[in-house]
C-alpha cells in the first residue's frame, strides 16, 4: 500500500488523521489500563491463593511430622522396658533414652523429677495439671518455648502409662531442623514463618527478617487477605492456622508467608512490556489504515477540487474521474454533468455572442445563413438543419441546407411558397411536426437526409416571417423543452441579424450598385478590380478591362429625353451582362460608360483572343436595334481595352489607359474596339498637360478671340461674325479649339472661359460700334455645359449692361444636341434670350436627332447648316438634298439660314440659288484676329466671286 504523505498538507487530512489516532488511542489506552488493573488484581488474588495453598500444604506436612514424632514417642513408650537403653542413675528421676530420628533427645521423667533441677531437662518438660486429662487420654502434649538467638525449644510429652502416670513421662525435644524445613520450591524472596500461638516465630526461612508487628497484627484479623493487600502494597502476606489442640493440647500454630509484590507481579510486568509494543503497533496500524482511508477519501476530494478549478477556468473537456463507489463518485458524476451543462451554456452564449458579432460585422444574409447552419448545433443539438428564406424579392422560397459532404458550401433548393404552412407558423413561436403528416416543401430535403421529426422556428422581422429555421431529427425523442427554449432565443437573434443584414445589404447595394441598371457601380468595380489584380499577381495571370462608351448616347438622350435614355442604358446593360461570365464583372461607372472586367488565364495570346472576342460580341450586341417606347433606336459602342500587367499594374492605371484607348476608338470612327498602347498613353499624358495649361491660360491671357465674318449671300455685306476661341500656347503655339474645347467641357473650364468669351466678344462689338460699325451681330458658341448654368441669363444680362451694347448685336449659337438635352428648360432659356433681343442660332444643324415638333417650339432665329453637308455639296446629291431641305424647312418655320464651311464659288452659288440667307466660310475669310476683321469691315462688302 503506497501512502502519499503529501496529502497530509491538507488541513482536512491532518484533522481527520489526528482524530483517527486519538479515537484509536483513547480506547486502547483505557482498555490497557483497565486490563492492567484487572490483571494485577487477578494475579494478586491468585498469588494470595497460591500463598494460602502453600501455607496449608506446609502446615499439613508439619502436622504429619509432629504426628510421626508422636508415633515414635508412643512406640518408645510401649517398648520402654525392652528397647530403651537407659543412662543415668537409678535413683535419679531422669533417664535419657536412645534418641530416635527427629528428636534432639528423649528423656523419661519420673513423677518426682523437677525440671528445674534435673540436668538436661528442658523447663518445658514440666507440665502443668491442665494437660493431665490430655495425657491421661494417651495423647501427647506439645510445648514450645522461645530461646534467645536460637530456634525455640519444642517438646513433645506423653505418659509412659496412662493408668500409672507415676511411671513417668516420655519427653522428646524435637529437632527444629527436622520439624521445620524450607521447601525447595521456595522462592528466595518468599518469607516462610511458623508462629506459635503468641505469634512468636518458631521458624523463619529468613530469620533475619521476621514478620513485622503490622503483619502479625494483620494476620490476627478475620479477613487477613484483603487487609494485607491494603496494609502494605509492597508485600503480599498470607497465613494459615494449624490447629494442634486436639492432638497436642496446644493452641494453633500459624503458617505465615510473605512475598514482595513486585516479585508476585512479575507476569504483569511482562504484560506491561507487551503493552509497550502493542500501543505503538496499534498506533502504527491505525495510522496506516487512517492514512489509507484519508487518501481514499482525500484523493477523490482533491480531484473534485481540481475539477471545480478546471470548471472555473472554463476547461470542460476533462471530466473528474472518481471510482470510489461512494458519495464522492456520485458527486463527481454530478460535477461532470454540471460541467457539461455549463459548457453547453457557455457554448450557447458564445454562439449567441458570435451571432451578435455578426449583427455588427456581417453584411451578407448568406454569410449569416452559413454560420447559423454551421454552428446552431452548438446551441441546440439536431441531426439536420435547413434555413428557408421567405422574404425574398423572388417568387420562390430559397432553402439552404447544411450538407456535411459540401463542407462550407451550401446546398440551395428553390420551391414554391406554401401559404398554408406560412399561416400555421405565423401564430406560433415554434412548431413540432413529424413525417406522419404531409410535409411542406422546405422540409423535404431534410426528410431526404433521413429526418423524421422536425422543429420549425419562424424568424420574425417586423411581424413578418422572413425565414424559417428547420431542425431535423432522425429519431425520437427530438428536442427537449430546454432545447426548444434555446432554439427560440436563437431564432430571435437570427431575426435581429437578418434585419441588420438586409438593411446593410440595402446600404451596400446602394453604395455598390447602379440603381438604374442594377449593375455594379464604380466603387464595386474598383473593389473587384483590386481583388482580380491581387489574384492575377499571385497566379501570374492576366486581367482585361474593357472601357465602353456608347456612341451618340447624348444625342439619343437629348432628342428622346432622359427617361428614354434611362431605358436605353438599362437595355444596353442587360445585353452586356448576358455576354460575360458570372465571374466577370460588367459595371456602369457613369453616364453611358460601362466597364467590363475579365479575369484571364496566364497565356497572353489566349487572353488577347478572348478579350477581342468579348469586345466583338459587345459591338455586335448593339447592332440589333433597341426597343425604346415603341421606337427602334440604334446605338453603337467604342471600346478601349487595357490589360494587366502590360498596360498597367494598378486599378487607376488600367482604368485610365482603357479610357484612353476608348478615346482612340472614338477618334478613329467609333463603333470599334482598341487595345491601349504606349502611344495612346502619351496622348493621354498630353491631354493632362493640356488640361493643366488650360487652367492657367485664362489668367495668363493666352486666349484670344478670332472672328469669322458672316456674309449676306446676295450682297456680300458683312452682317456680323462668329467669335472663335484661339489659344496661344507659350510652347505649342496656336492650339486648335477642336483639341481643347472638348477638354474644357469635360473639365468644366468652359464655364469661366465661356464667360470671358462673351465678355470679350461684347467689348469687341462695343469697340466696332465706336468705330462706326454699329449694326454688326457677333455670334458666340454656347457649349451645352455653359447652357445648363442656372445663372447664365443673369451673367449675360450683367455683361450686356456692363458693356452697354444692344442685345440684338449678340447671337448665341447652340448646338442641336445641346439644345435637345433638356428641351423644356432650353425653350425657357432661349425664350428669355429672345425676349431680351438676343439672336439665337442652332449650330451644326442636321447632325443631331432634332425633333421637328420641338423645333417649331424653339425660339430660334437661324438654322446653321453643318459644314459636313456643305463640304460634299458638289459630290453628294444627298447632302445637297439635305441642304435644300434644311433651307426650306428653316424658311417654312420662319427661320433664316446660314451655311458654314463654304469654301468654293460652287458652294456659294448653290446656296445662293437655294435661298440660303448667310454664308460663312473660307470662301470669304477664315477666322481672323479682331484687327484683321476691322480691316475686312473697312474693305466693305465681300466679293461674291473669286
Ligand atoms: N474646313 C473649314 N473649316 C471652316 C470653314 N469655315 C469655318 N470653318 C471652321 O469651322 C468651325 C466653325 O465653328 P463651329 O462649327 O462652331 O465649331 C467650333 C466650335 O464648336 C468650337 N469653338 C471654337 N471656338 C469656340 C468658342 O469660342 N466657344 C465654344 N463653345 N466653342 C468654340 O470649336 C470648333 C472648331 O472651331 P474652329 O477650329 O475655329 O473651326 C471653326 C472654323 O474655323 C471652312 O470654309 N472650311
Amino acid at each position: 500500500m503506497k501512502i502519499e504523505m503529501e496529502f497530509l498538507r491538507s488541513r482536512v487530512a491532518r484533522r481527520v488523521f489526528f482524530l483517527f489516532i486519538v479515537s484509536a488511542l483513547v480506547p486502547v489506552i483505557s482498555l490497557s489500563i483497565l486490563a492492567y488493573d484487572q490483571i494485577v488484581s487477578l494475579l494478586t488474588e491468585q498469588r494470595y491463593e497460591q500463598l494460602r495453598q502453600s501455607n496449608k500444604e506446609y502446615g499439613l506436612a508439619l502436622l504429619d511430622r509432629l504426628l510421626l514424632l508422636d508415633k515414635q514417642l508412643d512406640w518408645m513408650r510401649t517398648h520402654a522396658d525392652s528397647s530403651m537403653s537407659m543412662t543415668g542413675d537409678e535413683a535419679h528421676p531422669w533417664r535419657l533414652l536412645d534418641t530416635p530420628h527427629g528428636f534432639e533427645r528423649v528423656s523419661l521423667l519420673t513423677e518426682h523429677a523437677d525440671s528445674g533441677t534435673a540436668p538436661g531437662i528442658d523447663p518445658l518438660a514440666v507440665f502443668t495439671a491442665e494437660h493431665t486429662d490430655h495425657l491421661a487420654a494417651g495423647k501427647a502434649v506439645l510445648r514450645t518455648q522461645p530461646r534467645h538467638d536460637r530456634l525455640p525449644l519444642i517438646t513433645l510429652a506423653r505418659w509412659l502409662d496412662t493408668r500409672h502416670p507415676e511411671r513417668g513421662t516420655l519427653i522428646g525435644t524435637i529437632d527444629p531442623d527436622y520439624l521445620f524445613w524450607a521447601p525447595q520450591a521456595l522462592d528466595q524472596k518468599t518469607q516462610l514463618c511458623v508462629l506459635d500461638p503468641s505469634s512468636r516465630p518458631l521458624f523463619c526461612s529468613d530469620p533475619s527478617q521476621p514478620p513485622s508487628p503490622e503483619q502479625l497484627r494483620a494476620i490476627d484479623r478475620p479477613n487477613a487477605q484483603e487487609q494485607d493487600i491494603h496494609l502494605d502494597k509492597a508485600i503480599l502476606v498470607m497465613s494459615w492456622r494449624l490447629f494442634l489442640k486436639p492432638d497436642f493440647d496446644i493452641s494453633e500454630w500459624t503458617i505465615f508467608r510473605s512475598l514482595p509484590r513486585n516479585v508476585a507481579l512479575v507476569p504483569v510486568k511482562r504484560f506491561g512490556t507487551i503493552f509497550i509494543f502493542v500501543i505503538p503497533l496499534t498506533i502504527a496500524v491505525v495510522a496506516l489504515l487512517s492514512l489509507h482511508q484519508i487518501r481514499k477519501s482525500l484523493i477523490p476530494l482533491e480531484r473534485l477540487m481540481d475539477g471545480v478549478q478546471r470548471i472555473s477556468s472554463r476547461v470542460f473537456d476533462q471530466p473528474v474521474r472518481v471510482e470510489s463507489g461512494d458519495e464522492f463518485e456520485a458527486l463527481a458524476h454530478s460535477l461532470n454533468r454540471m460541467a457539461v451543462t455549463i459548457d453547453r451554456q457557455i457554448g450557447t452564449l458564445s454562439t449567441m455572442a458570435d451571432i451578435d458579432r455578426l449583427i455588427l460585422s456581417t453584411l451578407k444574409i448568406e454569410d449569416i445563413v452559413r454560420i447559423v447552419l454551421a454552428r446552431m448545433h452548438e446551441v441546440v443539438p439536431h441531426d439536420r438543419i435547413a434555413i428557408t428564406l421567405t422574404a425574398t424579392d423572388e417568387k420562390d422560397l430559397k432553402t439552404y441546407i447544411r450538407d456535411e459532404r459540401l463542407r462550407d458550401e451550401l446546398s440551395l433548393e428553390r420551391h414554391p411558397a406554401s401559404p398554408a404552412w406560412h399561416r400555421r407558423l405565423e401564430a406560433q413561436k415554434y412548431l413540432l411536426v413529424s413525417d406522419h403528416e404531409a410535409l411542406p416543401e422546405p422540409l423535404i430535403p431534410l426528410q431526404r437526409q433521413g429526418a423524421s421529426l422536425f422543429l420549425l422556428l419562424p424568424v420574425v422581422i417586423k411581424k413578418e416571417i422572413s425565414a424559417v429555421i428547420s431542425l431535423g431529427y432522425t429519431q425520437a425523442p427530438g428536442p427537449s423543452n430546454e432545447d426548444i427554449q434555446l432554439a427560440c432565443d436563437f431564432a430571435n437573434r437570427v431575426a435581429v441579424a437578418l434585419t441588420n443584414a438586409s438593411w446593410e445589404e440595402q446600404l451596400y447595394y446602394m453604395a455598390h450598385y447602379d440603381t438604374l441598371t442594377g449593375l455594379p457601380n464604380r466603387l464595386m468595380l474598383r473593389d473587384r478590380l483590386n481583388l482580380a489584380l491581387a489574384r492575377a499577381e499571385r497566379e501570374h495571370s492576366f486581367v482585361a478591362l474593357l472601357f465602353i462608351d456608347l456612341d451618340r448616347f447624348k444625342t439619343v438622350n437629348d432628342s428622346l429625353g432622359h427617361l428614354s435614355g434611362d431605358l436605353l442604358l438599362r437595355q444596353v446593360g442587360e445585353r452586356f451582362a448576358s455576354l460575360v461570365r458570372t465571374e466577370d464583372t460588367i459595371s456602369r461607372i457613369g453616364g453611358d460608360e460601362f466597364v467590363v472586367l475579365i479575369q484571364q488565364g496566364a497565356n497572353p495570346k489566349e487572353s488577347v483572343a478572348l478579350t477581342s472576342a468579348i469586345a466583338g460580341k459587345i459591338i455586335r450586341a448593339l447592332e440589333r436595334p433597341l426597343q425604346i417606347n415603341d421606337r427602334e433606336i440604334f446605338t453603337s459602342a467604342s471600346i478601349g481595352i487595357a490589360c494587366y500587367p502590360t498596360d498597367g499594374e494598378t486599378a487607376n492605371d488600367l482604368l485610365k489607359n482603357a479610357d484612353t484607348a476608348m478615346y482612340h476608338a472614338k477618334a478613329i470612327g467609333k463603333n470599334n474596339y482598341q487595345f491601349y498602347s504606349k502611344v495612346l498613353n502619351a496622348e493621354a499624358t498630353e491631354r493632362l498637360d493640356m488640361e493643366n495649361g488650360l487652367r492657367r491660360a485664362l489668367a495668363r491671357g493666352e486666349f484670344e478671340l478670332y472672328y469669322q465674318p458672316k456674309v449676306a449671300t446676295r450682297t456680300g455685306r458683312i452682317l456680323g461674325a462668329e467669335a472663335l476661341l484661339r489659344w496661344n500656347h507659350p510652347e505649342r503655339g496656336r492650339v486648335s479649339p477642336a483639341q481643347f474645347i472638348p477638354l474644357c467641357e469635360e473639365t468644366g473650364l468652359i464655364i469661366p472661359i465661356g464667360d470671358w468669351i462673351i465678355r470679350t466678344a461684347c467689348l469687341q462689338t462695343l469697340d466696332w460700334n465706336r468705330q462706326g460699325y454699329a449694326d454688326l451681330r457677333i455670334a458666340v458658341n454656347l457649349s451645352p455645359l455653359q447652357f445648363r448654368q442656372p445663372d447664365l441669363v443673369i451673367k449675360v444680362v450683367e455683361t450686356l449692361e456692363n458693356t452697354g451694347i444692344d442685345p440684338a448685336q449678340l447671337e448665341f449659337e447652340v448646338t442641336e444636341s445641346g439644345a435637345m438635352e433638356d428641351m423644356e428648360k432650353t425653350i425657357r432659356t432661349l425664350n428669355t434670350f429672345k425676349e431680351m433681343g438676343i439672336h439665337i442660332s442652332i449650330d451644326d444643324f442636321g447632325t443631331g436627332h432634332s425633333s421637328l415638333s420641338y423645333l417649331k417650339r424653339f425660339p430660334v432665329h437661324t438654322l446653321k447648316i453643318d459644314q459636313s453637308f456643305i463640304r460634299n455639296l458638289s459630290t453628294s446629291d444627298k447632302d445637297a438634298a439635305i441642304v435644300c431641305s434644311i433651307i426650306t424647312l428653316a424658311h417654312s418655320l420662319e427661320f433664316s439660314v446660314i451655311a458654314e464651311g463654304v469654301e468654293t464659288q460652287e458652294h456659294l452659288e448653290f446656296l445662293g440659288r437655294q435661298g440660303c440667307d448667310e454664308i460663312q466660310g473660307y470662301f470669304f475669310s477664315p477666322p481672323v484676329p479682331s484687327h484683321d476683321f476691322t480691316r475686312l469691315l473697312q474693305q466693305g462688302p465681300m466679293p461674291l466671286t473669286t
